[in-house]
């Protein structure tokens, strides 16, 4: 496994890699996780890709709030911009993928064809996305064979050639990786709830109490349910407290172990034990 240190010299690499593999293109693959949309999106997007085409692709959606997807769907048509909603792993809503793409880029391959060409090549792909986000996931499925390497941590993806996707796309081999806006709390604590990062990076529980803020706003339901709470306690220690002592996690003095519990929650959000949850919705950013 591979570990990417993010410093600008790094940052500056990646973006003329993909840059460099932009040339090859037609129409470029935003993998974005559907949960954090916006956290899980390298901050210089727009710049690094230009004028390419770009379809937006939500993914992780099978662990995302429905609702949360659709309303980010429109965000993204609302600014002029394609997002669809798939699940990498099991497959849902990757069939989509080619035909959207070749109706992106119908424009270019009409006038190759008003040139004479009779059979334009296929349509050629690049995945981007941040560490994470499923970037090899997708290129297995997409190819039907498994090429990349995939893995549970951040940093795996490796090897360069192009893989057919039925017989009118094909898609680079190695994805471009990007770094999310790392510098932003807010998105570092959002891509430690989702997995994204490495739990030694922060303080789990911090981390948690990030999580346990944020469900109790919007999911205090599923947090009453989940840890049989008839209320959901407005202080975060009480809050700890109260899910510790339904959970057994206790020090050997007697006292509540928060990082215990701060491990139980985050499994449970990460194996959707609470739901399919989002933690961006577009509000926000309108
Ligand atoms: N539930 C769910 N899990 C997914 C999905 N796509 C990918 N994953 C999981 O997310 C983790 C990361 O996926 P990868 O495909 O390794 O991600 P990557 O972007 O290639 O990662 P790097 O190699 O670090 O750049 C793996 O554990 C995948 O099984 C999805 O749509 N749904």
């Amino acid at each position: 496994m591979t570990t990417i240190q993010w410093f600008p010299g790094h940052m500056a690499k990646a973006k003329r890699e993909v840059q460099e593999k932009l040339k090859l293109i037609d129409v470029a693959f935003e993998l974005l996780d559907a949960r954090v949309p916006m956290s899980s999106r390298n901050p210089m997007i727009d710049d690094i890709l230009g004028q390419k085409p770009r379809l937006i692709l939500l993914n992780k959606a099978d662990m995302a709030d429905e609702a949360v997807t659709e309303q980010w769907i429109r965000y993204f048509r609302d600014q002029g911009r394609t997002a669809i909603a798939i699940d990498a792993q099991s497959g849902t809503g990757v069939r989509q993928i080619a035909a959207v793409a070749k109706e992106m880029v119908k424009e270019k391959f009409d006038k190759m064809r008003a040139k004479g060409i009779k059979n334009p090549r296929p349509v050629r792909a690049l995945i981007v996305g941040i560490p994470n986000v499923g970037k090899s996931t997708l290129i297995n499925r997409l190819a039907g064979r498994h090429i990349a390497k995939t893995g549970d941590k951040p940093g795996v993806t490796k090897a360069q050639q192009w893989i057919k996707v039925g017989k009118e796309m094909e898609l680079l081999d190695t994805p471009g990786i990007l770094w999310p806006k790392f510098e932003d709390e807010d998105v570092g604590f959002k891509l430690a709830v989702t997995g994204a990062i490495k739990d030694e990076i922060l303080n789990l529980q911090d981390v948690a109490v990030y999580a346990l803020r944020f469900l109790s706003v919007h999911y205090p339901e599923r947090l009453s349910e989940r840890y049989r709470l008839d209320n959901i306690p407005a202080d975060i220690v009480a809050l700890f407290d109260a899910i510790g002592r339904r959970r057994g996690c206790l020090t050997a003095g007697g006292g509540i172990d928060y990082d215990k519990v701060a491990d139980i929650v985050l499994y449970d959000i990460r194996t959707e034990k609470l739901g399919r949850l989002s933690f961006e919705t577009p509000a926000a950013w309108t």
